[in-house]
């Protein structure tokens, strides 16, 4: 039998009808693969509970909720998308090259500067009630 999430390029050509809720099957299994087979999945994981204690403790602001779940999105969003173009130039160049090392380096580099920006809104998002919070 045929496997319903799989959809190719031949189907699309053909209009082949493709649930919504096949398509969101199939993002799902992209999040679970990226967090199963990628540590940096898991790091941004653990820091992103941080951020939310962090939150929660230092009572911050609506505005800052928001700044802090769109820096988690996009970090988690980033490390998905690297670890597609590490499926692909796998698949592609199994063998050593250096279009696939730098594509791969490229890949790597757009996470951390996601994770450093990250860092950026953490600063001025829980910097301030901290000081507070001491007495500063
Ligand atoms: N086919 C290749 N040709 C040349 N260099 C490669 C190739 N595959 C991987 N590399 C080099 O090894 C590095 C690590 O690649 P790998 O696929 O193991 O990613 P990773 O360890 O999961 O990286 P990340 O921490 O970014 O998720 C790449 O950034 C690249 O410099």
């Amino acid at each position: 039998m045929r496997n319903r999430f799989v959809r190719n390029a031949k189907d699309k050509r053909q209009g082949e009808r493709f649930s919504l809720a096949n398509a969101f099957a199939c993002a799902t299994c992209g999040i679970a693969h990226a967090f199963k087979t990628q540590r940096n999945m898991k790091i941004h994981l653990a820091v992103a509970l941080l951020a939310l204690v962090f939150g929660i403790v230092l009572q911050i602001e609506a505005w800052g909720w928001a700044a802090i779940a769109l820096a988690i999105g996009l970090v988690f969003a980033f490390e998905c998308m690297n670890t597609a173009l590490e499926a692909v130039v796998d698949l592609v160049s199994p063998e050593y090259s250096e279009l696939a090392k730098h594509a791969k380096d490229c890949a790597a580099g757009a996470v951390l500067v996601c994770a450093l920006g990250a860092v950026a809104v953490a600063a001025v998002v829980y910097v301030p009630p901290a000081l507070a919070l001491a007495g500063l």
